[in-house]
């Protein structure tokens, strides 16, 4: 079977003071509660070892590990000869001059004398010091016995099932237990991690591979051993409460859906271009779709007794168990409706593509809003609260909200702007990408992309011009989920094929998408512009170079 057995220290964050689990429960006034999390230590001398699974992905891989051939030549399997290094020796080796290693499955490879002869070119290149397997998924053709066979004669060892750099905590660096990340992410900053997909991969397969999926981190990774993790769910001001562990969650009936997640902040690279903003400086891949599976997070609020007509419960907030230095954690909310209402799909997911949530991605449970802004499609949920107020939390109330182009850092008013909730129609290129060569074949070139629109939106059309919009070419929906409005959560991937008049050296292409509303992008970012630099959904432009 396709899987990897990854060793993770999983700390006891929790100082386990609270009361019981398992179902609904009086909470004693005063009993020490939630606070719980602020007592969590990084890096905390009591561990857990635990060796867990990823589990298959339901596509190629599988067909792969099903082979004879595979099974007789134990492609990927832990061999007792072999040395075995950490994730992070392997990262090491990313390099012709430190020879270029990769891993798959549980075996390390040293590619370096076959990068040459690949022939897929020198794409193979984004693996160095990384994992293959993402872009096997990606690129169907590795599918296939031979492949696997030549990957074998390349073996030099095996993966250490216990990441050494896991283990060591430095107690100076709240971030030296985050996890190791895929080589081939494009960091946007290394402390908090935050690293966008190649955007050409975007647009490869519809559904984005885990290990190549934005990462939005706003604090260091917590490690949460799943064995005693808890979910609190409350009222606020009510006695009442449910506490839910993992095994608990996962009894509840599962509710799978296929959504988009996408940054406040993708695209802000090409919005700072008018003016400077504060930001991290995002470009056009802060995107990506993934399946999730979970619960519905209104069967646990009608468990709890929450009625979605009492006028003054009008917000569910939620805290993950991430936290800055002074003990906060990072929070978001949005509205009681979307969580209560059956259209909207509001999940409390323990499963990305088939696997467990990854460790960047929320482990063990992160809370999927489709439709709505990353921001509050909140990581490592610790807490739910339903309330007649949004979260009070730095990112709900003092970011993450659209301003004037007008408005500086002098005159703005928190207050008066709405957190962003769903996100508005955008698109971009994909590929080719800014300043490449491209050619030219029977005087056309392709062009691809994607599109998507927040609140449950279709796409209904993606426009692309090589000429400054002289003349538009309606782009192909190439994949596009079936789902209709308003409980379209997925991206749409276009391509469009366009005539380039012969002798022509550059060109400047736009793309622009319409969603199922009529709504369709702004022209330019002039008009747009706002000093945090979200909602950056102007046409996309970019200029190639034709050969
Ligand atoms: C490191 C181990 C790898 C091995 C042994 C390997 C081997 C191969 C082989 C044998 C083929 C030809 C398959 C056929 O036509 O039957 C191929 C094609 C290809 N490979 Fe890889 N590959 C590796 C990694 C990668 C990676 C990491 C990427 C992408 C990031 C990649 C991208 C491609 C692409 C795009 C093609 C198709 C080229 C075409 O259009 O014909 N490969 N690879």
């Amino acid at each position: 079977m396709y899987h990897r057995l990854l060793s993770r220290r999983f700390v006891n964050q929790f100082s386990r003071s609270c009361y019981q689990f398992g179902h609904e429960e009086n909470q004693e006034s005063g009993a020490p509660r939630a606070r719980k999390y602020t007592k969590m230590l990084l890096g905390a001398s009591v561990g857990t070892l635990l060796a867990y699974k990823f589990y298959d992905y339901r596509n190629n891989a599988v067909v792969l590990a099903e082979s004879p051939e595979m099974k007789m030549g134990n492609v990927g399997v832990a061999k007792a000869d072999l040395p075995v290094y950490t994730l992070h020796e392997v990262s090491e080796h990313s390099t012709k001059e430190k020879r270029i290693w990769v891993t798959y499955k549980e075996g390390v490879y040293d590619i370096t004398d076959f990068v040459t002869e690949h022939p897929g070119g020198d794409q193979i290149l984004l693996a160095a010091g990384s994992s293959v397997e993402p872009f096997w998924l990606l690129y169907a053709v590795h599918n296939n016995p031979h492949v696997l066979q030549i990957l074998e004669t390349l073996r030099i060892g095996n993966v250490s099932k216990e990441d050494s750099q896991q283990l060591v905590a430095d107690m100076s660096d709240p971030y030296s237990t985050d996890p190791q990340r895929h080589a081939a992410l494009k960091p946007a900053s290394v402390k908090p991690f935050n690293a966008e997909t190649p955007p050409f991969l975007l647009v490869e397969q519809f559904i984005t591979p885990n290990e190549l999926f934005y990462v939005r981190n706003h604090l260091p990774v917590p490690q949460v051993d799943p064995e005693t993790y808890e979910l609190e769910v409350e009222v606020e001001g009510r006695k009442k409460c449910l506490v839910l562990t993992l095994d608990e969650i996962k009894k509840l009936p599962r509710h799978t859906i296929t959504a988009t997640i996408m940054c406040a902040g993708n695209r802000r690279s090409e919005m700072v271009k008018v003016k400077p903003v504060k930001g991290l400086n995002w470009g056009a891949a802060a995107v990506g779709t993934a399946t999730w599976t979970g619960v519905r997070l209104r069967d646990v609020l009608i468990k709890l007794g929450v009625d979605e007509d009492d006028k003054k419960l009008k917000h569910v907030q939620f805290e993950g168990l991430d936290f800055d230095p002074t003990g906060k954690t990072y929070g978001a909310s949005v509205p009681l409706w979307k969580a209560m209402s059956k259209r909207g799909d509001v999940i409390l997911a323990y499963e990305m593509n088939g696997e467990a949530i990854p460790r960047d991605h929320g482990f063990p449970i992160r809370v999927i809003v489709p439709g709505v802004v990353g921001a509050r499609n909140v990581k490592w949920l610790g807490r739910i609260v339903v309330s007649e107020n949004e979260s009070d939390s730095h990112w709900q109330q003092n970011d993450y909200k659209g301003f004037s182009p007008s408005t500086d850092w002098d005159t703005v008013d928190f207050t008066k702007s709405p957190a962003i909730q769903e996100l508005p129609v955008i698109s971009a290129i994909c590929k080719p990408s800014e300043g490449e060569k491209v050619k030219v074949e029977d005087g056309h070139i392709v062009v691809k992309g994607y599109a998507w629109s927040g609140g449950g939106q279709k796409i209904a059309r993606v426009d692309v011009t090589a000429d400054g919009g002289s003349t538009w070419f309606v782009a192909n929906l190439d994949h596009q989920d079936s789902a209709e409005p308003p409980q379209h959560w997925s991206w749409t991937l276009w391509s469009a094929r366009i005539p380039i008049p012969s002798g022509t050296k550059q060109v400047e292409l736009w793309a622009k998408a319409v969603d199922s509303c009529y709504n369709t992008q702004p022209e330019t970012f002039k008009n747009i512009w706002n000093l945090r630099g979200v909602l950056s959904n102007a046409y996309h432009r970019i200029k190639i170079k034709l050969v």
